[in-house]
C-alpha cells in the first residue's frame, strides 16, 4: 500500500475566509486538494468551474485531485486538464459502458493527467476489476454523491476490500480513495479496508485544519 494521502475537500471551505483557508491547508500535512466538480445534472448540486482552479493552483502548492460528478465527463476532463488538474476522477455512472470508460481513462491519461474512476454507493467496482491497471486511482463513494456533511456508509468497505486484494495480488499501483463521511473513527476503519488517500471535507474544516489533517494521517 502507499503512502496515506490526505485530500481535504473545499466543498466545505469557508468562502467568506478563502485566503485564510488556503494558507492553512498549504502549510498542513495535506498533500492533495480535493476539488468536487457538481453539474446540477448528475448530481442535484452546483459547484465549481475551471477558473476556481486555476486561482487555488496559484495559492497552494498541492496536487489538484479533481472529481467531476457530471453527466458529460468527456466534456469536463478537458477543461480540467485544461485549467491544471493533477488526477482527474470521473463516474463509471455517466459513461456508457466499461469501454467507453477504459476509452476516457486512456484519454485523460494521454493529456498528462492522472485518472480515476469513481463508483456510487449503488454500483459494484467489480466491472473495473480486469482493467485496474488503466487507473491511477479508484474512488469509493461512501455517501450519495452531491453534498458535505453526510453520514459515512460502513457497508461501502467491502469493495475497499475487494479492490485492495486486487490490487496488491497483480502488484498494481492504483490507489484507493474514500470520499463521504470521514473523520477520525470512519478514516481509521477506511484505512484498515486498504484506502491509501482519506477524502474529507466537513471534519477538516469544522475544526483546526492542521490538527484534523493530522488526526486523519496518524490515526490512533
Ligand atoms: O464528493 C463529495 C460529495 O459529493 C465529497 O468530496 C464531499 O465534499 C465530502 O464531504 P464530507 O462528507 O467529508 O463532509
Ligand atoms: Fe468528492
Amino acid at each position: 500500500m502507499k503512502e496515506l494521502v490526505i485530500a481535504p475537500s473545499i466543498l466545505s471551505l469557508d468562502f467568506a475566509r478563502v485566503e485564510e483557508q488556503l494558507k492553512e491547508l498549504n502549510s498542513s500535512h495535506a498533500k492533495w486538494l480535493h476539488f468536487d466538480v457538481m453539474d446540477g445534472h448528475f448530481v442535484p448540486n452546483l459547484t465549481f468551474g475551471p477558473d476556481i482552479l486555476k486561482g487555488f493552483k496559484k495559492a497552494v502548492d498541492m496536487v489538484m485531485d479533481v472529481h467531476i460528478m457530471v453527466s458529460n465527463p468527456v466534456f469536463f476532463a478537458d477543461v480540467f486538464a485544461k485549467a491544471g488538474a493533477d488526477i482527474i476522477t470521473f463516474h463509471l455512472e455517466a459513461v456508457e459502458d466499461i469501454d467507453a470508460c477504459i476509452r476516457l481513462c486512456r484519454h485523460i491519461r494521454s493529456l498528462g493527467v492522472k485518472v480515476g474512476v469513481s463508483v456510487k454507493p449503488k454500483t459494484s467496482p467489480e466491472v473495473l476489476l480486469p482493467y485496474l491497471q488503466e487507473m491511477d486511482m479508484v474512488l469509493v463513494m461512501s455517501v450519495e454523491p452531491g453534498f458535505g456533511g453526510q453520514s459515512f456508509m460502513e457497508a461501502m468497505l467491502d469493495k475497499v476490500r475487494l479492490l485492495r486484494k486486487e490490487i496488491d495480488a497483480k502488484g498494481y499501483a492504483t490507489r484507493i480513495q474514500i470520499d463521504g463521511g470521514i473523520n477520525e473513527e470512519t478514516g481509521k476503519l477506511a484505512v484498515e479496508a486498504g484506502c491509501d488517500v482519506l477524502v474529507a471535507g466537513s471534519y477538516v474544516f469544522k475544526g483546526d485544519i492542521h490538527e484534523r489533517v493530522d488526526r486523519l494521517l496518524w490515526q490512533k
